[in-house]
C-alpha cells in the first residue's frame, strides 16, 4: 500500500511516495515556487500539479496529506475564488498591525495566555488586521480565510463549498485566532482583528479526513511544515529539531503547551495531539545563498571556504537580518558585518561569518526553548541548509551541543506521508517507520563566537523606505 506526502514550502513543492507500512521510499517529484513574500496561490497549485506529475501521479496511493509553509493568509470570496495574492509568513508589512494587536489586548502575557503566542508580522491574525486597515474592499470580499496547506488540500479534494475547508491543530495554532491551550478557535479575537468573522476551516484531529482524491483515497488533515518535519524525523521528547530552510526554526515535541509572554517561543501544537514550542527566524538558508552569490561560489565552495577560516572568523561577525527579523522582533532591521580588518577581509572569513551568524541566531532560539522548559538531549539538523558540510561541522561549536543529521531527505513531505499512512492504517500512534542512519557531529563549544555575535547584533540599522 502506498501513501503520498506533500511539502508546499516557501521555495518549492515536493511530493514523496512511500510504502505505508515500512516507510520505504518509492518515488518523488518537485517543482519551484515563485520568489517574493506575496504569492498568488494559483502558483502553488501549478507547482503541486507539476510535482505530482513528476512523482508519477497519485492514482495508486491509498491516502495523501499536505504539509505547507505556515501562517500565509489565503483569502477566498463567496464563490471560492482567491481574493488577492497570499501574504506569506516572511512578509513584514503587518508589523504595525502586530504591535497594535499586542497593545489592544493588554500586552504579551494576555496573548500568550489566550492563544499561546504573541503577535508578530508572521502570524495570520496580523495580516488580517493589515488587510482590514489597508484594503477594505478586499477585506469585504473575504468570505473565508485559510492557510496554504488548507487551500491545497481543499483543491485536491475538488474545491467544494467553503464549508468543506479543513485544517489541523498544528497549522491552526499559528494563526493567532486558534488557542493552543484551549484547543479551539477564538472567534472573538478574529472579530477584534478583522472587524468580522470570515469562515475558517474546521480543525481535524490527528487522523481526521479532509476530503478525497479523485481515486477515492482519503486526504489526511495535513500540517504546518515544522510539525510535519517533527513527524518525518521521528522526533521524541528530548529532541530539538533545527530546520535550516528559508526560515530557521528550532522546536521540540512537548507534553504541555508553551506560553511565553516575550513572544520569543511560539506555543504551537503538533500533529499527534501534543505540542510544538517553536522559535523561528526569517533568515536562514538564504543567508548562505546570498553570501555565496556575493562571493561568486556555489554551496560546496562556500562550505569549503567557511571551514578554511578559524572558529570565530578572527572576530568577523555577520548579523543575518537580510529580510528584517522576527526573532528578535525587528521587522525593519538590516544585516550587518562587524569586525572588518585587512586580515578579515577575505572570502573565507566572510563565508565563516555567514555560517556562524546564521547559526548564532538559531542558538539564541535554543536558549529560549530551554528557558521554556525544553530538554535538549540531541539536536537534529534538517532542511536544505543542513546539506552544507560547514553548517554541520560548525553547528556543535555554536550550539555547544552534539548535533545529528539524518540522511538527506524531505522530512516535511515524509512527515505528511507518515500522517497519510496513519490515516490509511489507523491505530493510536503513527506507524513506526525506521529512519536511516544518522550522522553525528561533535565539537567543543566555542562560546566566543556567540559572545562576539551578541555584541554585533545590537548594532544594526533599519532599512530605508
Ligand atoms: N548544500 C547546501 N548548502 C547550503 N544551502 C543549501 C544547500 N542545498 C540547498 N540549500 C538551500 O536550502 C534552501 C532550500 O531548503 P528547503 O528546506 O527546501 O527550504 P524551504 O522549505 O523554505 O523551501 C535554499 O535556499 C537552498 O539554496
Ligand atoms: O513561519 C514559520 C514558522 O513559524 C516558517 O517556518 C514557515 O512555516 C516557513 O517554513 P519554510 O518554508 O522556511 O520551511
Amino acid at each position: 500500500m502506498l501513501v503520498a506526502g506533500v511539502d508546499s514550502s516557501t521555495q518549492s513543492c515536493k511530493v514523496v511516495i512511500r510504502d505505508a507500512e515500512t516507510g520505504a521510499f518509492v518515488r518523488e517529484g518537485r517543482a519551484s515556487h515563485p520568489d517574493g513574500t506575496e504569492v498568488d496561490p494559483v502558483a502553488w497549485w501549478a507547482a503541486l500539479s507539476a510535482a505530482i506529475t513528476a512523482a508519477g501521479g497519485l492514482d495508486d496511493v491509498a491516502a495523501a496529506s499536505v504539509a505547507g509553509q505556515q501562517h500565509g493568509m489565503v483569502c477566498l470570496d463567496a464563490a471560492g475564488e482567491v481574493v488577492r495574492p497570499a501574504l506569506l509568513w516572511n512578509d513584514t508589512r503587518s508589523a504595525g498591525a502586530a504591535a497594535e494587536l499586542v497593545e489592544e489586548l493588554g500586552g504579551g502575557q494576555a496573548w500568550a495566555d489566550a492563544v499561546g503566542l504573541v503577535p508578530v508580522a508572521s502570524f495570520t491574525i496580523t495580516k488580517l488586521r493589515w488587510l482590514a486597515s489597508n484594503e477594505p474592499a478586499n477585506a469585504e470580499r473575504t468570505a473565508a480565510v485559510c492557510l496554504p496547506h488548507d487551500w491545497l488540500t481543499w483543491k485536491l479534494a475538488g474545491a467544494g463549498g467553503l464549508d468543506t475547508l479543513r485544517t489541523d491543530r498544528s497549522d491552526a495554532s499559528g494563526t493567532g485566532y486558534w488557542s493552543t491551550p484551549a484547543g479551539e478557535y477564538r472567534p472573538d479575537l478574529l472579530r477584534h482583528a478583522f472587524g468580522r468573522e470570515p469562515l475558517v476551516p474546521e480543525v481535524l484531529g490527528p487522523t481526521g479526513i479532509a476530503g478525497h482524491l479523485p481515486n477515492g483515497a482519503p486526504l489526511g488533515p495535513g500540517a504546518g511544515d515544522n510539525a510535519a518535519a517533527a513527524l518525518g524525523a521521528g522526533a521524541r521528547p528530548g529532541d530539538v529539531l533545527v530546520s535550516i530552510g528559508t526560515s530557521g526554526t528550532a522546536f521540540s515535541v512537548a507534553e504541555s503547551p508553551a506560553a511565553d509572554p516575550s513572544g520569543t517561543v511560539a506555543g504551537f501544537a503538533d500533529t499527534t495531539g501534543r505540542f510544538l514550542p517553536l522559535v523561528a527566524t526569517l533568515n536562514a538558508a538564504r543567508v548562505l545563498d546570498a553570501v555565496g552569490a556575493l562571493l561568486g561560489v556555489d554551496h560546496t565552495e562556500l562550505s569549503l571556504l567557511a571551514l578554511s577560516a578559524p572558529p570565530g572568523a578572527d572576530g568577523l561577525s555577520l548579523v543575518p537580518y537580510l529580510e528584517g527579523e522576527r526573532t528578535p522582533n525587528r521587522p525593519k532591521s538590516t544585516g550587518a558585518l562587524h569586525g572588518l580588518t585587512l586580515a578579515t577581509s577575505t572570502p573565507a572569513h566572510l563565508a565563516r561569518a555567514a555560517v556562524e551568524g546564521m547559526l548564532c541566531a538559531l542558538a539564541d532560539g535554543l536558549d529560549a526553548l530551554v528557558s521554556q522548559g525544553a530538554v535538549v538531549n540531541r539536536v537534529i539538523l534538517v532542511g536544505g541548509g543542513a546539506r552544507s558540510e560547514a553548517v554541520r561541522r560548525i553547528a556543535p561549536e555554536v550550539f555547544g551541543a552534539p548535533v545529528v543529521v539524518p540522511p538527506p531527505g524531505e522530512y516535511v513531505a515524509d512527515g505528511a506521508a507518515r500522517q497519510a499512512a496513519w490515516v490509511a492504517l489507523g491505530g493510536d500512534e503513527p506507524p513506526a517507520w525506521s529512519g536511516g542512519e544518522v550522522e553525528g557531529y561533535e565539537a567543543k563549544g566555542v562560546p566566543a563566537i556567540r559572545e562576539r555575535y551578541a555584541e554585533a547584533r545590537e548594532h544594526v540599522i533599519d532599512r530605508t523606505g
